[in-house]
């Protein structure tokens, strides 16, 4: 499993109008979520982290290796970036170009170029859309052919800034699935997301991040069993919880299978 280790990491805008501060951070967990409020410093960690900005203070390591020391090539190779916005990332006149160009970076075999590039896009459901241009894509095609130009590629890890945001049900769910392949192929998955409902029935481990600081880690079921840490972080905790609370039961469920199972139990047990 990658592995990426902060420590002493101080980072403030040119501005000092914020500031990252994480004094020790591992992230070697399969499937990570990093949640917090707007303005928390999400991306900030997110740009730090890819090296796309580089902190006062402390390290980042990838793998052992420093960020600031890994050449672009390797970087490649060790970590891929979506931005929340897709035309942040997007310059190629068409989608198969605009895939293969991050791969042929580090890699000059065309033929296998051009493979990897058909599978990604098959993988994101756009194989039909190849030779149109990206910026004739809808918002959420082009976030879609984002993820694609970094499968193509298959770094160690993969790192999502607000992968769902525009995606429909299906997009959701065929990413998501992309996800859990990832990470059963041994790749290590973090994203940046507002949707707790996602993180909850996902992800095994969360970071919340408040005012520059990680405030919480662990499991989905811990951060929401914590009633006041979710309010002071100001996070919702998944609708299902919202919904048993305001009906007087405050116990921790994840997803409405989550309660359907537990109560399941529970009339068992009464039988
Ligand atoms: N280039 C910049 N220069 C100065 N301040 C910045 C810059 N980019 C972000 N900030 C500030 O840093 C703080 C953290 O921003 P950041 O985008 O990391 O938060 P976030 O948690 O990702 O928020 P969101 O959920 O809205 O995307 C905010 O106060 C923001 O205004």
């Amino acid at each position: 499993m990658p592995q990426i280790e902060i420590s002493g990491l101080r980072y403030t805008y040119p501005e000092h109008s914020f500031q990252v501060e994480i004094d020790r951070q591992s992230f070697d967990s399969p499937l990570t979520a990093i949640v917090g409020q707007n303005g928390a410093g999400k991306s900030t960690l997110l740009k730090l982290l890819i090296g796309l900005i580089t902190p006062q203070e402390g390290t980042i390591m990838i793998n052992g290796v420093s960020i600031d020391e890994l050449k672009s090539q390797a970087k490649l190779k060790q970590i891929g970036v979506t931005f929340q916005d897709p035309d942040d990332q997007l310059f190629n006149a068409t989608v198969q170009k605009e895939v293969a160009w991050g791969l042929s970076q580090i890699e000059s075999d065309q033929l296998m170029i051009k493979k990897a590039a058909d599978q990604a896009l098959v993988a994101v459901g756009l194989a039909d859309k190849a030779a149109e241009n990206p910026y004739d894509l809808s918002l959420s095609e082009r976030k879609l052919l984002t993820f694609a130009t970094v499968l193509a590629i298959n770094p160690a890890i993969y790192l999502f800034d607000e992968p769902m945001m525009s995606l429909d049900w299906p997009s959701r769910k065929r990413m998501t699935n992309i996800f859990h392949k990832l990470v059963k192929s041994g790749h290590q998955v973090i994203t940046i997301t507002h949707d707790m409902d996602w993180v909850a029935a996902e992800f095994s481990t969360v970071h919340v991040m408040a005012h520059g600081q990680i405030a919480f880690s662990g499991t989905p079921s811990a951060l929401f069993g914590n009633s006041g840490l979710v309010k002071r972080v100001g996070l919702l905790p998944p609708r299902i919880m919202t919904i048993t609370s305001a009906l007087g039961d405050h116990s921790v469920y994840l997803t409405p299978e989550d309660y359907c199972r537990k109560h399941k139990q529970v009339a068992n047990n009464l039988n």
